[in-house]
């Protein structure tokens, strides 16, 4: 990762005079210290000179800003660190500011200390000691007294990527909304079919009355796609559009992509807010809590799992699989199954499995079956990988966007289980004592075993409903946050919720890896005490084939948020 913290976090002599660019009084030693700004800007050009920069940058009249932007790092006392996010004085410093429209609305401005303190921030690791350090923070999201855009000048797009969400519908709502609402913006235009709608499609003009009733439908109205980030020609058709708000609505890649842009854009001189909300049904985007729709996909999963328990149950030896979205990281397949609690085995791609010997799937399948004479399997898409490529052979391909196309798994395990039936035996041994044996064990009174498995496969459709009332409220805040801060001259950086509070978060950190479940953590403890599946991990022990260490997890939450783990299987940068 190129942008990784700089060891000069701590260089103690502020650069700049500290203060927030985006209220009416100063910060003093006192409320920040060793405030540094990593910005260099060798012959700024002045604001009025940015009005009309060259697309190429270097080479047009214009001096365009070359120095690579650094993490903007300010530290201060008991190990306290803000990771910072671009702000437009960093890059044009004489920008003119106004009064938030805020002020005088008869909604807001009722409301005591609506603005948010200058100095606030929220604490990535929640969990302290009387002296431990406390850790990375983020700036608070929010609205702030000053504004860098007047309400006629603002002239906003929204596009969404990657594949779909509960909630994104509601999102778009909700920018539209708050935009007009809140700051008086009545240009808002959709960019239709993701990234390369900016320059391949049409636009739509979206207003509050447009979006009115969208958040009452799945999918986006905007259109998606994978692929088609064409740097310079999205960078193009913004600048050529006068768009100076963007809002991208999308995941990891997504946000990699809005990190290209809002790079290009500031070594443009541009004064073009772009601000990453960040969608994924995996819950695979690290340091926010989680992703809108995230709830609403467990939820719509309680019906693939229910069925599949009824399903089980009705029948002699049945066996339910189910398999849940989660390409690299198993968060939908572990609440689901955890809220289902009729789930006998989840699958995820962080806890490889086997299928032969003692501790092995096989085994535990038999296991149940003699307990219960029935059992449910959940599994992520990206659980097991490895063992399809071992039989099938790979073809590693890849969809538009460089993401690994998976193997079906559901259906490769259903197979395996079914051959198992096959060769198994049914062997009584008196009138209550009923036992599997492997199909070596020949004896007399041996019949066949037949599994009745009944294979569900509810991929798209728990992502395709519309989003649950939770959902819908955090989607709303969501766009709000996005808002403020795009309005109060901030950019470059992705919203969310941190440990319950929003916050404006650099895009280097929400991009550099990726979110993952730990199962050494107490979550996927749960998780197993719940089930009673084996762990799966003493055979690799046995065998010698020793898992790599796990990464030490950066913070604790019991809630399973803000598992770290360092991007693995998707680096495409
Ligand atoms: N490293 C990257 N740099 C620039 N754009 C990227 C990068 N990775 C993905 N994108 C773009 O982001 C968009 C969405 O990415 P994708 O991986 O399909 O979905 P998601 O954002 O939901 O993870 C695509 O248009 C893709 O081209
Ligand atoms: O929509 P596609 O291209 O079939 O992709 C399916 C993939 O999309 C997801 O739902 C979400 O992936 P992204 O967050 O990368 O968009 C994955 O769970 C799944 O593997
Ligand atoms: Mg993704």
């Amino acid at each position: 990762m190129e942008n990784s913290i700089s060891s000069s976090a701590s260089v103690s002599t502020p650069r700049f005079k500290c203060f927030d660019p985006t209220n009416s009084y100063h910060a003093t030693a006192h409320h920040i210290r060793n405030r540094a700004y990593f910005v260099t800007t060798p012959s700024l050009p002045s604001s009025s000179d940015c009005s009309t920069p060259s697309r190429d940058g270097d080479s047009g009249s214009t001096m365009a800003i070359s120095a690579k932007l650094e993490p903007k790092i300010v530290t201060g006392e008991l190990g306290y660190v803000l990771e910072d996010v671009p702000h437009f004085t960093d890059y044009l410093p004489h920008l003119p500011t106004y009064p938030n429209p805020l002020q005088v609305n008869p909604s807001y401005s009722v409301v005591k200390q609506y603005f948010v303190n200058m100095d606030d921030t929220v604490a990535q690791k929640i969990v302290v000691h009387k002296d431990s350090p406390r850790g990375t923070h983020f700036r608070r999201a929010g609205p702030r007294q000053k504004v860098y855009f007047e309400s006629d000048e603002v002239h906003a797009c929204i596009v969404t990527c990657g594949g779909l969400c509960p909630g994104l519908n509601t999102v778009i709502r909700e920018l539209v909304c708050g935009l007009y609402y809140m700051y008086g913006v009545n240009r808002v235009l959709g960019i239709e079919g993701g990234y390369r709608g900016f320059y391949a499609r049409n636009t739509i003009p979206l207003t509050p009355k447009v979006v009115n009733d969208i958040h009452k439908r799945g999918g986006t109205i905007l259109g998606t796609s994978r692929g088609g980030h064409d740097k310079s020609k999205i960078v193009d058709s913004i600048q050529d559009r006068g768009i100076n708000q963007v809002y991208i609505i999308g995941g990891d890649g997504t946000q990699k992509g809005a990190s290209v842009i809002f790079e290009e854009l500031r070594r443009r001189g541009l004064k073009v807010a772009v601000v990453g909300i960040p969608k994924t049904i995996d819950n695979d985007i690290t340091v926010i809590d989680k992703s809108f729709g995230f709830d609403t996909a467990v939820e719509e999963a309680q019906r693939a799992i229910n069925a599949a328990h009824v399903e089980a149950e009705s029948i002699e030896n049945g066996i339910g699989v189910v398999k849940l979205m989660g390409r690299y990281s198993g968060f939908i397949a572990m609440y689901a199954t955890l809220a289902s609690r009729d789930v006998d085995c989840c699958l995820i791609p962080e806890s490889p499995f086997y299928l032969e010997g003692p501790g092995g799937l096989f085994e535990y399948i038999k296991k149940r079956l003699k307990e219960n004479g029935h059992m449910v399997i959940v599994m992520a898409e990206g659980a097991g990988q490895e063992l399809l490529t071992e039989s099938i052979r790979s073809m590693n391909q890849q969809d538009a966007s460089g993401n690994k196309l998976l193997q079906d798994v559901g259906l490769w395990l259903s197979q395996k289980i079914k051959a198992l039936g096959y060769g198994l035996i049914w062997m009584k041994l008196g009138i209550h004592r009923v036992g599997l044996v492997g199909i070596g064990d020949h004896f007399a009174s041996q019949k066949k075993m037949t599994i009745n498995l009944k294979y569900i496969d509810p991929t798209y459709m728990i992502r395709a409903v519309r989003s649950n009332a939770s959902d819908n409220v955090y989607c709303t805040l969501l766009a709000h946050s996005a808002i403020h801060g795009a309005m109060a001259g901030y950019t470059g950086f992705t919203v969310g919720p941190v440990n319950g509070r929003h916050a404006y978060i650099p895009f280097y950190r929400v991009i550099e890896r990726q979110h993952k479940v730990v199962i050494t953590d107490r979550m996927w403890a749960r998780l197993l005490s719940s089930t009673n599946q084996p762990s799966f991990l003493d055979h690799k022990d046995v065998t010698g084939d020793k898992r790599e260490e796990e990464p030490e997890t950066p913070e604790l939450n019991e809630s399973g948020a803000n598992h770290i783990e360092p991007l693995t299987a998707q680096s495409r940068d």
